[in-house]
């Protein structure tokens, strides 16, 4: 409730003005960017935060919802009159309707709903154009955006703008797409998986009956996976499988130890199968990730998307199976926006098309509490740096 107060307000009263929503629609969740222009901004033309050139200075938004609850979307979007963000068409500028760019399935699925209920028509733009499109813009103009994450150690890496390309990235959403990307606008979606994000979260909660999906990655932080996974020690007798360099600790079957009693669900603990299920999950994807970017000689993967949520269970799995099966020769990098690609992608459309001629700032920085250099202390759930924080940024009249 409070962010919306500060969303109508600039802390003095004024209200905020939107100048551009973009929306990203997904299987499991909807992500919403929007850019409101500093109070002021173009009252005083000598005032600091004035942009130099013909730049608008203001901040970028975030903040999601779930898909099942588009209802509570609707009315953020209504209550914060975000629609007025959108553009009138060139084409028919005297149609009054605003023109939101919106990506992903519900962009398709909800348009009716959208222009029922909030007189809004969903300009379609490519899902997968807006992944790479929001993750180059992140790699390339955001400080403090890319980082590795190993045995509970969180290290920013600097990105070097002459070589970022090729790389893959992983977005893991409600399902999984692996995306070649070898500049902007040059990508080929080489492979991609369904097990993802929305089986972790589907599966949990039919075993645990967990209310919520952090509830469910609360539940891993405790657990143990031990009592239901099968390792290579309980098949060869407490001993390594050194021949071919599988330790006694690493699994052998996934909820293998499951069969081998009369153990019903329910003599489990929750905790157990949530961990066990993420790091069957994460480990999947961290495997495929990594053959995918052997088949095509890439050396860096960036994983997107909000399964990984900040969580450090699952961004370590991630990068160990990355390490092991390549044998630390490929490095899986997170993204602090992870799974804002696909909106930012559409936001950054509206300047491609040229139709409301905006073009974000190349110099974004974080604000200083939202970055810090490295993290060492392995807070298991991060706070959400994705829903609370904006991002200062300009955005220029093309
Ligand atoms: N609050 C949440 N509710 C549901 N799923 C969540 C939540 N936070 C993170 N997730 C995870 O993120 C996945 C969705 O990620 P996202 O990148 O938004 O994909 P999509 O575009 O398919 O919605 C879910 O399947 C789930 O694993
Ligand atoms: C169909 C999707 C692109 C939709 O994106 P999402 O809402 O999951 O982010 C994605 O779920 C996906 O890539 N699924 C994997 C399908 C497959 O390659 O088998």
């Amino acid at each position: 409730m409070d962010r919306l107060r500060e969303i109508e307000t600039d802390g003095n009263s004024n209200p905020i003005q939107i100048s551009r929503l973009a929306l990203d629609m997904g299987g499991s969740l909807i992500k919403l960017v929007y850019f409101s222009r500093n109070s002021g901004d173009h009252e005083d033309p000598l005032n600091d935060s004035v942009p130099i050139s013909n730049g608008v200075n203001g901040r970028l938004h975030f903040a999601k919802f779930e898909t099942t609850n588009i209802n509570d979307c609707l009315q953020f979007i209504s209550a914060n009159k975000l629609f007025f963000g959108g553009f009138q068409h060139q084409e028919n500028p005297t149609n009054d309707r605003s023109f939101i760019k919106a990506t992903g399935g519900g962009a398709y699925k909800f348009s009716e709903l959208f222009k029922e209920k909030l007189g809004i028509i969903l300009e379609k733009e490519d899902e997968m154009d807006c992944l790479v499109t929001g993750a180059n813009f992140l790699l390339k103009a955001v400080n403090h955006e890319a980082f590795t994450y190993l045995n509970g150690q969180k290290e920013f890496v600097q990105i070097d703008h002459n070589d970022l390309y090729p790389y893959l990235l992983v977005n893991i959403g409600s399902g999984v797409s692996m995306i070649k990307v070898d500049g902007d606008g040059k990508f080929e979606r080489v492979s991609g998986t369904s097990v993802g994000g929305g089986t972790f979260w589907g599966l949990g909660k039919l075993l645990t009956k967990c209310q919520s999906f952090d509830e469910l990655l609360e539940l891993s932080q405790r657990g143990n996976n031990r009592v239901i996974d099968m390792l290579v020690g309980d098949i060869y007798g407490g001993i390594d499988y050194s021949k071919i360099g599988l330790s006694s600790t690493a699994i052998a079957s996934s909820f293998g130890r499951a069969v081998s009693n009369s153990n019903e669900l329910d003599d489990y603990k929750p905790e157990d199968v949530s961990r066990s299920l993420l790091r069957m999950i994460s480990n999947n994807i961290g495997q495929i990730s990594y053959l995918n970017a052997l088949r095509f000689g890439l050396k860096r993967i960036f994983f997107g998307g909000f399964f990984t949520r900040g969580h450090s269970y699952t961004m370590d799995t991630i990068s160990v199976a990355v390490h092991f099966w390549s044998k630390g020769e490929a490095k899986a990098m997170f993204l602090r926006h992870e799974g804002f690609l696909g909106a930012l992608g559409a936001f950054m459309s509206y300047e491609r098309h040229s139709l409301g001629d905006l073009m974000v700032n190349q110099s974004v920085q974080i604000p200083v509490d939202a970055s810090s250099g490295t993290d060492t202390n392995c807070n298991p759930l991060e706070r959400d740096l994705n829903e609370t924080e904006s991002m200062q940024c300009s955005v220029y009249q093309a």
